[in-house]
């Protein structure tokens, strides 16, 4: 994976455009219509899901409410989803590469490692090549969080096929028809469950289905417990209790690497390992997001996921094959090419705030395409609801003040969507600049 900055083309005037709607469009929407009226006749449709629907993009748009020039964002900085770095340099653009760090390392122990022969090392001198090795990826790390906010990690230890299954977990649910997919809203609840698109307070409509659940076994066997699979009797084979499986050992595995990351940016920073670690514990709401972005018949006007930066302490992402993933770097919008075998990290606003700025939490999009739906896998690694989160001790001097007061989680995700929400929360943030990740609009927490 790598990427440069892409100078973005013209603002697109298409959206003032007033086109006449084609007939492919009126079908999709028809289509969907005919699947929300079914849903409405179940005896047991929950109010909530209802209001779900109406107050999200797609919901809106499935429900006939909404047109597809209501999505049109005008003035657009639009850069296709498959336009990436190696392109822009051979135009002769030369822009800088995202940072790709190897986590080999990070994996290891100091003492357990075996020479390429199998013997045993001289331990004196492995400790020493660890220490060596582990300093030179804190030194990448440190770069990467203070200059871009993102970075990709390969050898990150998460097996591919764990990927794989759940993409193909993902790419099965999002095909189920609406209503069942729908089972998955049970409460109303826009930041643990399935939502269609984004929410009504946003000031822009998103072309895309989300499915967020926080990573304990009560919360996904509750989800589970809603969802028929599958309807077709020749799939039968499909365990339901895989999705459960992976989905616990995919989340564990990236609350893991979260850690090891925290722990070298904690170091990085001259603090002790733990100092970011001590509130991401094992009851934090920290969630898995996996995002749906269905073709779209106009991803020059349409966003798939506006710009915007994530709420969480650290956020890991891994995108499918298609592309889509931008990054707001020195005001030109930079798309990372997918890469299969690595995953993408951005600081979150949480560890930028306790880093007192020393990190940045940067601003990102993902870009729809025409031709094929995309998949993104999102977890966020978030901390426990009532700690007292500060700027750690070791960074405030007499010419560091702490740039920002005492908050937890709770009291953050209550101001988040305000527009009155306090500079320090948002520093660098244009005011169109929402937090994604964490829908919690009316603090419909679980
Ligand atoms: O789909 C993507 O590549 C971006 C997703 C994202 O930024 C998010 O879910 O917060
Ligand atoms: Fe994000």
């Amino acid at each position: 994976m790598a990427a440069a900055a892409a100078s973005p083309p013209p603002p697109s005037s298409a959206a003032h455009e007033n086109k006449k709607k084609p007939e492919e469009e009126r079908d999709v929407n028809n289509m969907a219509q005919a699947e929300v009226t079914n849903v409405f006749n179940l005896q047991d449709q929950e109010e909530a899901v209802t209001k779900m629907l109406q107050s999200t993009s797609m919901g809106q748009y499935y429900l006939g409410q909404t047109k597809m020039e209501d999505f049109f964002i005008p003035d657009r900085t639009y850069v296709p989803h498959n336009k990436y770095a190696e392109e822009e340099e051979e135009e002769g653009g030369g822009g800088d590469e995202l940072p790709v760090l190897d986590f080999s390392v990070a994996a290891e122990s100091p003492s357990s490692k075996k020479t390429e022969n199998g013997g045993e090392p001289n331990p004196q001198q492995h400790h020493q090549d660890y220490a060596t090795r582990k300093q030179a990826l804190i030194s990448q790390l440190l770069v990467a969080a203070e200059s871009w906010g993102f970075f990709g990690v390969v050898n990150h230890g998460i097996s591919l096929e764990l990927i794989s299954r759940m993409q193909a977990h993902a790419h099965r649910f999002f095909q189920l028809p609406l209503q069942e997919k729908l089972k998955g809203s049970p409460n109303g609840s826009l930041l643990y469950s399935y939502t269609t698109g984004s929410v009504d307070v946003l000031p822009t409509k998103w072309w895309n289905e989300s499915l967020q659940l926080i990573w304990t076994q009560e919360q996904v066997q509750l989800f589970c417990d809603r969802i028929v699979w599958s309807q077709d009797h020749h799939d039968a084979h499909y365990n339901p209790n895989s999705f459960r499986e992976d989905f616990l050992e995919f989340t564990a595995a990236l609350g893991e690497l979260g850690r090891r990351i925290m722990e070298l940016l904690a170091e990085g920073l001259g603090l002790h390992p733990d100092a970011f670690n001590r509130h991401f514990r094992a009851e934090s709401h920290s969630t898995l997001r996996l995002n749906y972005y269905p073709p779209c018949p106009h991803p020059d006007k349409i966003e798939g996921m506006y710009e915007h930066s994530d709420a969480s302490m650290i956020s890991i992402l891994h995108q499918d094959q298609v592309g889509g993933l931008q990054i707001l770097r020195n005001g030109k919008w930079v798309g990372v090419r997918p890469d299969p075998a690595s995953f993408v990290v951005n600081i979150g606003e949480i560890v930028m705030l306790m880093s007192n700025e020393r990190f940045s939490s940067v601003v990102h999009r993902a870009v729809a395409n025409s031709s094929e739906p995309r998949l993104s896998m999102v977890f966020f690694c978030v901390p426990v609801h009532e700690d007292v989160l500060t700027v750690a001790e070791g960074l405030i001097d007499a010419t560091h003040p702490a740039r920002f007061t005492p908050f937890n989680w709770g009291d953050y995700l209550k101001i988040l969507w305000k527009k009155d929400r306090p500079d320090y929360y948002r520093p660098g943030k244009t005011s169109s600049t929402k937090t994604s990740g964490e829908e919690e609009v009316d603090n419909k927490e679980s």
